[in-house]
């Protein structure tokens, strides 16, 4: 039988928040549940690191006065989108679906990973002006008219950029399993890297997300807490799948309730 939420007609945008430090899991899960909801994914971090990508490949020195001007011109004359593929069968190959990331139109999924990136990122993610060009985009994506829901992962989304979304998650994870989890997914594609020193720039960049002043790495007030530390990748979506179906069905059921009392006021009026 079709669950109430799918005969009833198209309520509000559902927006699902995802929080918490580096390599908790944000984007692998939002990815995933995006996929099972027929979702759209905005991963945050990735649109901080292609504005980094593009400052990197400009040369410019980062903590000058003008570099700083630069960078803010930058993200007001950039383009960042969102591409979803669909996940390739499960026989061979990486069958998780995947989020591509295009700035200017080049798809730049892979080059805003490098370690040079990421170790210049949370410099740039701390400009005030950075941040308001990114959460009016972040917004704008949020409210397109032409999508269910949205999945949006980061460090502010539930705090800041979405403060109204029906579901806020904030993921967390022991600091040395987070990092073994990224030195193993870097591993895939670089065999030179060294765990310490990805545990190492980890804690830096937590630090440093932690304490900027503006948006820092929060956990909304109303957000579940969910440690992937021992939790499975599949228990996780689990997880957010469930508390969102019924989120979604408890609002069609208040909306149909609604529906029927404004009718009976109709009539109660004539
Ligand atoms: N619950 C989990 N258990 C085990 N591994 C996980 C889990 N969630 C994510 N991972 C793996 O950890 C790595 C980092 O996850 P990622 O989604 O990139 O984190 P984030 O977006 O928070 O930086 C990826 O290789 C991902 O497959
Ligand atoms: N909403 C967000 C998302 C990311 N960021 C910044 O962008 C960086 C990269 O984010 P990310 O999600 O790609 O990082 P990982 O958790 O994948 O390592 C973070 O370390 C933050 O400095 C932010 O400030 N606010």
């Amino acid at each position: 039988m079709a669950s109430r939420a799918a005969i009833l007609p198209k309520l509000s945008i559902f927006k699902i928040a995802i929080d918490g430090p580096a390599a908790s899991g944000k984007s692998t899960t939002s990815r995933y549940v995006a996929h099972r909801l027929g979702f759209m994914h905005i991963d945050s971090g990735a649109m901080y690191r292609a504005i980094t990508l593009k400052a990197l490949r400009q040369n410019i020195k980062f903590e000058s006065h003008n570099g700083i001007s630069h960078i803010i011109n930058l993200a007001h004359n950039s383009s960042i989108q969102f591409a979803t593929t669909k996940p390739i069968g499960s026989s061979g190959g990486d069958n998780a679906p995947q989020t591509m990331v295009y700035l200017d139109d080049e798809d730049v999924s892979a080059d805003i990973r490098t370690m040079d990136v990421t170790r210049n990122v949370s410099f740039v993610a701390a400009i005030p002006e950075i941040r308001k060009v990114m959460l009016a985009k972040q917004r704008g994506y949020a409210n397109s008219t032409n999508i269910d829901g949205v999945v949006m992962d980061g460090r502010d989304i539930g705090t800041v950029v979405l403060p109204d979304a029906q579901l806020k998650i904030f993921l967390t994870a022991n600091a040395n399993v987070r990092a073994m989890r990224r030195y193993e997914q870097l591993k895939l594609k670089d065999k030179k890297v060294v765990f310490e020193e990805i545990l190492r720039d980890l804690e830096k960049r937590d630090k440093a997300d932690l304490e900027r002043k503006v948006s820092p790495l929060r956990k909304a007030i109303d957000a579940v807490v969910l440690d992937t530390t021992t939790l499975t990748l599949n228990e996780i979506v689990g997880k957010i799948i469930e508390m969102t179906n019924k989120l979604r069905n408890n609002a069609a059921q208040l909306s149909e309730v609604n529906s029927q009392l404004n009718e009976l006021t109709k009539r109660t009026e004539i």
